[in-house]
């Protein structure tokens, strides 16, 4: 069954015009009409509609979704926690989907289809490739899935509570840009709320502890090196103890799978389409102020100023990914010359536990494709990569 679904509060809210428009009349022509055109009426509906549409057939289902991250989001979790009845009880799920990007940032699509100088975003052509490439009969992209499981203190004896993302998991500044943003979303549709909600959150630190978990098969965890352009074993990692301890203060704290971006011109995780990973992991982006060797200590001051130099930093993502080669000198200038401490700590890994500590709020906060969870005091976030095989799965057209 092929069916059509948009979330008509995406983005710019164009995503029916563009239905209507472009997408439907694309399929029609090719001599594959869709069987069902449906639309969200409310948060959380397109898992809802996405399960009702399995549990009543067994046919292969393709859906050509039309939105931002947030409700790919939403479908694979209402399906991952859901115990299905009906056609597919006792049996995996496996969904097929061809992405119209309709949302605000549209990470998954645009790392799939990285825009090109000359087109733009908007253009149709850039915007109808998933759907040219299920025409095309592709087999489509196996996504791996981050699970993120958060714990309570074991005192309240309350079970954990698990998230799928297929984009990013973050804390620290990322998660606090994200809590703030969506409180823009009415007033700024487009991105640059996030860029407003940045400048809001820009000199804090987020206290707490990371262990950065090994590759499943290499059983290691693997730094960026920016001298030999590679990865290599992290040197903390060894024979007795594959996993790395990190200790804060943080300042980002971001891990993605499947994408190298969060925006079509960010290029956050870039090493994720320059060196392709072999299994699944995640691609952890850190930067820890205190790794700058002109900084002896955390004061308001020392904050203050170092939101300049994490400006500096997160501007290489929009230069297609230039801060992970950044190194500082001995006086704490940014540059890509010398043979500095690296800026960034680049990390592929299996997945990462994050500790907060209990007096630091904002250290809390956890973001996972753009939804906010708090994370308890004495509790900890553990997200773990993981991909599908067989006859479960999310594939995406590309
Ligand atoms: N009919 C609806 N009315 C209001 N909100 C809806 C409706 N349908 C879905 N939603 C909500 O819209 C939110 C935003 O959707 P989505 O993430 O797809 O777009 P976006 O946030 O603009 O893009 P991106 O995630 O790429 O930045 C989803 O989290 C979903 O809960």
């Amino acid at each position: 069954m092929l069916i059509a679904l948009y979330n008509p509060a995406a983005g710019d809210r164009s995503a029916k015009s563009f239905f209507d428009e472009e997408v439907l009349p694309k399929l029609q022509a090719a001599g594959k009409p869709v069987d069902k055109v449906l639309a969200t009426e409310r948060p959380a509906h397109a898992g809802e509609i996405i399960l009702e549409l399995l549990e009543a057939s067994q046919e292969e289902l393709v859906v050509i979704l039309g939105s931002g991250d947030g409700t790919m989001h939403e479908i694979i979790n209402h399906l991952s926690s859901a115990q299905p009845k009906g056609a597919r009880v006792d049996t995996p799920i496996r969904l097929h989907f061809a992405l119209v990007p309709c949302g605000t940032a549209n990470a998954l699509y645009s790392s799939l289809f990285p825009p090109t100088e000359n087109a733009s975003t908007s253009d149709k052509t850039y915007r109808l490739q998933s759907v040219q490439s299920f025409l095309d009969n592709s087999t489509g992209i196996p996504l791996t899935l981050a699970i993120t499981t958060l714990s309570s203190p074991p005192y309240l004896k309350v079970p954990p509570t698990a998230i799928i993302s297929s984009v990013v998991v973050s804390t620290s500044l990322h998660a606090a840009i994200l809590h703030d943003s969506e409180k823009l979303r009415e007033k700024t549709p487009g991105i640059e709320r996030f860029k407003v909600a940045a400048q809001q959150n820009s000199d804090k630190w987020y206290n707490g502890y990371a262990k950065i978990l090994p590759a499943a098969s290499t059983g290691v965890v693997q730094l960026y090196d920016p001298a030999t352009k590679s990865f290599v074993d992290h040197p903390d990692c060894d024979e007795y103890n594959s996993v790395v301890d990190i200790a804060g203060p943080f300042a980002y704290f971001l891990s993605t799978v499947n994408v190298d971006r969060l925006e079509p011109a960010f290029e956050i995780t870039p090493l994720t389409r320059k060196i392709v990973p072999s299994e699944a992991t995640c691609d952890l982006m850190i930067v820890r102020p205190l790794r700058d060797p002109s900084l002896q200590m955390d004061s308001p001051e020392t904050r203050s100023g170092f939101s300049t130099k994490l400006w500096k930093i997160l501007g290489g993502a929009y230069q297609k990914g230039a801060h992970v080669d950044l190194r500082y000198d001995d006086k704490g200038e940014i540059g890509t010359e010398g043979e500095g401490c690296v800026v960034v700590e680049y990390l592929r890994c299996g997945g990462w536990e994050w500790i907060p500590d209990d007096i630091d709020d904002a250290a809390h906060l956890l973001c996972t494709d753009g939804t906010i969870s708090a994370i308890e005091k004495g509790g900890r976030a553990v997200c773990v990569a993981a991909t599908p095989t067989g006859k479960a799965g999310f594939y995406v057209h590309a």
